[in-house]
């Protein structure tokens, strides 16, 4: 099977929002016979894309038969941009249900990174019909840690980038972003910076709508046990964005859930330990 790239697989959707007709990037991987699909939310870091977040993770799942759609939530990559003054996760759950239903598919599997976590639970709350599995990692739930000070070193130089988006700075949170930093070349340092520095709107508008509203990512927790949806929780022991402890919490309020915790890993599970990350997922997904 060839592989997937950004390119051949870019798609633009338009949505309405708010009285806007808002136009939607997604890359769509579709091996063309597949009866389920996957659909990964990114998170909400500068410069982050479907792609960025999950490129190691799409080829395992299209070549076991999905289809894997990555959304660009409004605000990042090659979406439109947006102030967002409410829950920046209710409003990704709109746009995915926009996409869903302008696909045509009535059900999808959600697997969500930190804020596509927590943007898959509202989307799980709101349209459980339309929902297979929910796979969360370093995220599902806002809210405070009863155990960490928040916001969260790694949040605090995240709203830092975006405020002075330079090379410093980027290093600097990529170095608590994931556990062991020398992973991390200069290649995808300069891509990262790219493409933050492509849409300065983004930028900007994330800093407006975090002084309009602090609370993006809304508690969720005391509608946990809503969830239906069979839900397999991944988290880094190391994640110094959202800790550890929120993933328990989601474990708690989840009635079908199970946590998968990564020892030596930091807030990208999905690319630290992507072999074992896409092997884990993949059994979920199929049984
Ligand atoms: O504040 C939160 O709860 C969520 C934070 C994030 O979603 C951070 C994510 C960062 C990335 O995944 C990234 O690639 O930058």
């Amino acid at each position: 099977m060839t592989a997937f790239t950004e390119s051949a697989s870019s798609r633009f959707v338009r949505i309405a929002e708010d009285g806007r007709e808002l136009n939607i990037h997604y890359n769509d991987c579709d091996p063309g016979n597949a009866s389920e699909t996957v659909v990964m939310l990114h998170g909400s870091g500068p410069g982050a894309s479907g792609w960025a977040n999950f490129n190691r993770n799409i080829e395992p799942l299209v070549e076991a038969g999905f289809r894997v759609i990555l959304l660009d939530c409004p605000g990042w990559s090659k979406s439109d941009s947006i102030v967002c003054t409410g829950s920046r996760s209710d409003l990704n759950a709109r746009i995915l249900k926009g996409l869903v239903d302008q696909l045509g598919l009535d059900r999808v599997h959600l697997l969500g990174n930190s804020m596509g976590g927590h943007s898959a639970v509202a989307f799980a709350l709101g349209h459980p019909q339309r929902v297979g599995k929910l796979v969360l990692m370093g995220g599902g739930t806002g809210g405070a840690s009863p155990f960490v000070p928040m916001p969260t070193e790694g949040i605090k130089l995240l709203n830092g980038l975006y405020r002075e988006p330079t090379i410093d700075n980027l290093k600097r949170m990529m170095n608590v972003f994931v556990f062991d930093p020398s992973d991390l070349t200069e290649a995808l340092f300069q891509a990262r910076l790219d493409n933050m520095l492509s849409r300065r709107d983004h930028l900007d508008n994330f800093v407006a709508s975090l002084a309009a509203n602090p609370r993006q990512f809304p508690d969720f927790g005391p509608r946990l046990g809503e969830i239906q949806a069979r839900t397999l929780v991944i988290w880094g022991r190391n994640d110094r964005f959202v800790p550890m402890d929120v993933g328990l919490r989601l474990i708690a309020g989840i009635p079908n859930s199970e946590l998968h915790v990564f020892n030596n890993c930091g807030h990208w599970a999905q690319w630290e330990h992507a072999d074992t990350f896409n092997r884990l997922v993949l059994d979920f997904l199929s049984h």
